[in-house]
């Protein structure tokens, strides 16, 4: 648990194992991770990294092999059936393929689990009447999936996951199917959802872009591992891990086109030249510290490109420099520049 996270967590993870297969590789290996009430919490990484699997222990859809699961501060490994019943219900979760009955309409879909769970009908049609509204559907509660766009069916995926008035949400890829707009719509759903019904949102993603749309915190996984986690601001301006800085750049970008990198002028004799990445949040002055540079060490730099995003409210630059002059004197400008808070990463031409 790192220092940001208030007490008590909403989730508790702590040293999850799973294996599928005797001699195969742990999906899980040792993964210990919270997350706080209200907060958005993403864990992203390529396939295979063992999101899926981390996900389906906090409902134990997935049974870990070994290590603790609190959820609301109920130990999830030591309920009986009827227990464990109950307390799924507190956790929704909403999947990439949206899972939809296709002979059920959008009211039907979203009252199945109610229905299920032997809820009278007159408060299955109350419960309707206050989640439809919610996720934008009143207009199509009598449509059948397929008369509705992928976006209006992750509605209904959503409000289904909400109708046992869950605390939690769980959130499977669910916008990997999705166009970028419909992903943004989903997205931006999703953080007023959290905001309005005081929820928990786990989400598990392949892509940093989701991440830096809405989550607080997040966790990157890679064979099993959490190799990385912290507020998404932090993770952004300054990865620690490689493949994190490879996630990271799919967002920001920092690689520099070769058509760009041959336009650069070649080094003069005696010097060298070298192209980085700087990342600046807060009050750094970038011309400033490119024009300092260049006059208190000798050297001289070529802006490549940059560009001012936000983060969760937070604005941060990137630019790429190229930047030219003896081998020592470079070295010494980036240790100045990284001195002042500047994130510095050698860019691969
Ligand atoms: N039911 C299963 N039986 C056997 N192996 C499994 C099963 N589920 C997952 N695995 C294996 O566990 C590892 C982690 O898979 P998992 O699906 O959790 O990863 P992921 O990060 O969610 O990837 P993806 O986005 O492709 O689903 C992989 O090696 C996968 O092949």
């Amino acid at each position: 648990m790192d220092r940001h996270t208030p007490l008590p967590a909403a989730i508790a993870l702590s040293g999850l194992r799973k294996r599928f297969a005797a001699g195969g590789t742990l999906a899980l290996d040792d993964v210990t991770l919270s997350v706080a009430p209200g907060e958005i919490f993403g864990i992203v990484g390529r396939s295979g990294a063992g999101k899926s699997t981390l996900i389906r222990c906090v409902n134990l859809l997935e049974r870990p092999d070994a290590g603790a699961v609190q959820v609301l501060g109920q130990d999830m490994l030591a309920l009986d059936e009827a227990a464990l019943r109950a307390a799924r219900r507190r956790i929704g979760m909403v999947f990439q393929h949206f899972n939809l009955h296709t002979r059920r309409t959008v009211a039907e879909n979203v009252a199945f689990p109610l229905e299920i769970a032997g809820i009278p009908r007159a408060a299955q049609r109350e419960k309707l009447a206050r989640i439809l509204p919610l996720v934008g559907l009143e207009a199509k509660r009598d449509a059948y999936p397929a008369q509705l766009s992928g976006g209006q069916k992750q509605r209904v995926g959503i409000a289904r996951a909400l109708a046992s008035d869950p605390e939690i949400l769980l959130c499977d890829e669910a916008t990997s199917a999705l166009d970028p707009e419909t992903t943004q719509e989903i997205l931006a759903l999703i953080r007023d959802l959290r905001g309005r019904l005081d929820l928990t949102v786990l989400l598990i993603t392949h892509e940093m872009g989701v991440v830096k749309a809405i989550c607080d915190r997040v966790a990157v996984m890679e064979a099993g591992r959490v190799i990385e986690h912290g507020r998404v601001f932090e993770v952004f301006t300054q990865p620690a891990h490689p493949t994190t800085r490879r996630f990271v750049a799919e967002v920001i970008g920092h690689s520099v086109p070769p058509s760009t990198l041959a336009r650069l002028p070649a080094p003069r004799a005696g010097e060298v030249r070298r192209l980085v990445q700087v990342v600046f949040a807060g009050p750094a002055s970038t011309r400033a510290v490119v024009s300092e540079a260049s006059r208190d060490f000798g050297i001289d730099i070529n802006i490549v490109s940059g560009r001012v995003d936000e983060i969760a409210g937070e604005p941060f630059g990137v630019m790429a420099l190229a930047a030219y002059g003896a081998p020592e004197r470079l070295e010494a400008a980036f240790a100045w520049m990284r001195s002042l808070g500047l994130t510095l990463t050698e860019i691969e031409p």
